[in-house]
């Protein structure tokens, strides 16, 4: 592995909010073309470790480094491009609720760029079509849509400037748990054709099963492993057990394998059926 295949390094961050500490000395790297998830306890600080990464806050100590820049170094101009390679769907999807969904879309582009209306149009047809939404979405207000299409809305959006990254907060919070199936599957195929990295936080069991190559436990202020998910499982740690070992982990594993196994024999499951 050499130094290029991590689009994201992180070394001997401290966060804290007054004289309360939230990472201290913390390390994480993030590969090229992965799905990393990152989970851990409520409240140990994995928002607030995206929002450093995408600058939204400014951490006590320690270097992030995206693409190969160091992002403390970056003159105001330099930062403003370098936001042009992430995407990112916050929790609550955080669309403009005044605006249409395409017009949502266009916030990053006309940022960014000064391209014809016309243009303007064409791509968010495209990315309004990559995030699983009918056309006829671009025309509604947010507020006109159901919980699984605002995430799809939050997620063109997210990839309207082509970005390297995305890094999504809970994307399936708030999903049933067929839309949220669905959703998981999105995320892999999004990656896999458009060659994205995605930092994805989540507590959803079912979505570490099944889109994520590797697995960052955050806890005790740090990234306490951050790898493949047999490794993670088999992790000694108090709350990695827990949270792995525990009775909902057990079936979010039986159900994956029953998956699967039936992706790998399907007609003989059919046959047997
Ligand atoms: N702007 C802020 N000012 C002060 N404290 C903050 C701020 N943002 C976050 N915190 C605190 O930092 C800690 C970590 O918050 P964060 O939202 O990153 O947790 P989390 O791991 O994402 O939690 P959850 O899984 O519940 O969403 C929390 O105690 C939170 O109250």
């Amino acid at each position: 592995m050499t130094e290029t295949d991590n689009i994201i390094e992180i070394r001997g961050l401290k966060t804290a909010f007054g004289s309360t500490i939230i990472h201290d000395n913390l390390d994480m790297d993030v590969r090229r073309g992965e799905i990393v998830g990152v989970v851990g306890g409520s409240g140990t600080g994995k928002s607030v470790l995206m929002k450093n990464i995408i600058g939204l806050l400014t951490p006590q100590e320690g270097s992030i480094r995206i693409n190969g820049d160091v992002q403390s170094q970056l003159t105001s101009a330099q930062s403003f491009k370098s936001r042009r390679d992430w995407g990112v769907l916050f929790q609550d999807g955080a669309l403009f609720s005044s605006l249409t969904v395409g017009q949502n879309v266009q916030v990053p582009l006309r940022e960014h760029f000064s391209m014809r209306q016309g243009l303007l149009d064409d791509i968010t047809t495209v990315k309004i079509r990559l995030a699983g939404l009918p056309l006829d979405a671009a025309m509604k207000l947010p507020s006109e849509l159901s919980g699984g299409m605002r995430k799809r809305a939050a997620l063109a959006r997210a990839l309207a400037l082509d970005p390297d990254v995305l890094f999504l907060d809970e994307p399936t919070a708030g999903l049933d748990p067929i839309g949220a199936a669905a959703f998981d599957d999105l995320i892999r195929e999004l990656t896999e054709t458009l060659g994205l990295t995605v930092f994805l936080i989540t507590h959803d069991l079912d979505t570490l099963y099944r889109v994520c190559d590797r697995i960052a436990v955050l806890g005790e202020k740090r990234i306490l492993i951050n790898a493949p998910l047999d490794e993670v499982i088999n992790y000694d740690h108090p709350w990695i057990r827990e949270y792995f070992k525990g009775p909902r982990a057990r079936a979010a594993g039986i159900s994956m394998k029953e998956r699967s196994q039936k992706e790998l024999t399907p007609q003989m499951t059919a046959g047997e059926g």
